[in-house]
């Protein structure tokens, strides 16, 4: 029997924590049981309770007391992530061998988590064969994200992760509540992105030629992978929350009696959603 398991990355303050204390909320009145490991070293308080915390293993600020060791808190914090990748039978330990059980990841800030470093490519094989079926969920705050120059940083550290990841991913856009009426509008251009009228909007703010040029170059790959979409997640809203659980329980057909259905049919139905979201937002 699978296991199931989210990875939840995303920059610094994105809303990884408050991301998973919603989906606990959402899942207990659901009737579905989901737990939450915390793999921040460095966290101080999160508002689910936690099946494991990696801070019984190790924490940041006993790393950068030692004198031997003299670490700032990213220095620290990498030399958290990597004695933990060192020590993942505290982990097979701490989540035990419970069929068809469904955890989340919450995971640091760090960005260079999830570009160069190796540890959550590590993580990822490892719980792969523990037999988790994981999925990325990579968190972007909208509020830095109503301007296409902001937009195209974000896309960058998702499609990044995805990359060194292998994993599927779901990308989200965090923080929708606080978004106005006018900038929820804004944004639905940003979920689905026609990266070409992108180039228009960010190349006519540049005066230079060879930044027009690399960022035109930098447009055409992210449409070239075409896979980096967001879901609009506002944590006060239920049905949004819904459709991001219905995406990544699709990505890792949770669920033994779930029926197969074409993933064509299955994107149509999802945008048809999120499009639904929208329209109750300017109904409103
Ligand atoms: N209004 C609103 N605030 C949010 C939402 N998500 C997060 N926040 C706020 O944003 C701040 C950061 O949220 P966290 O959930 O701690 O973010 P994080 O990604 O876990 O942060 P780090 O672990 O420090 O990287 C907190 O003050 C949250 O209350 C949201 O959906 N809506
Ligand atoms: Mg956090």
């Amino acid at each position: 029997m699978p296991r199931y398991a989210q990875l939840v990355m995303g920059p610094a303050g994105s809303g990884k924590s408050t991301y998973c204390s919603t989906m606990v909320q959402h899942c207990e009145a659901l009737g579905r049981a989901v737990q939450v490991v915390n793999l921040d070293p460095a966290a101080e308080l999160f508002s689910y309770p936690v099946m494991a915390d990696i801070r019984e293993l190790i924490e940041v600020d006993d790393v950068m007391e030692d004198e031997s060791l003299r670490f700032g808190p990213n220095g620290g914090l990498v030399f958290c992530m990597e004695y933990f990748a060192n020590n993942f039978n505290w982990l097979e330990e701490s989540l035990g061998h419970v069929e068809d059980d469904y955890i989340l990841f919450d995971c640091p800030g760090q960005i260079e988590l999830y570009t160069h470093l190796p540890v959550m490519k590590q993580l990822v094989e490892q719980l792969q064969q523990w037999e988790f079926r994981v999925c990325g969920v990579f968190l972007v705050d909208s509020q830095f994200m109503v301007e296409s120059f902001k937009f195209i940083s974000g896309i960058l550290a998702a499609l990044s992760a995805m990359i060194s990841l292998e994993i599927p991913q779901i990308n989200i856009m965090t923080k929708m509540d606080l978004l106005s009426k006018k900038a929820k509008k804004e944004i639905e251009k940003y979920l689905d992105p026609d990266m070409y009228s992108m180039i228009e909007d960010s190349t006519n703010i540049l005066k230079s030629k060879r930044f027009k040029k690399l960022t035109k170059s930098i447009c055409g790959l992210i449409d070239d992978y075409g896979m980096v979409r967001f879901l609009p997640f506002d944590r006060s809203d239920e049905e949004s929350i819904n459709i991001v659980l219905q995406h990544i329980d699709f990505t890792i057909q949770y669920g033994e009696d779930l029926e197969f259905k074409e993933p064509k049919e299955y994107e149509e139905d999802k945008s048809a959603l999120v499009d639904e979201y929208f329209q109750d937002r300017v109904d409103e």
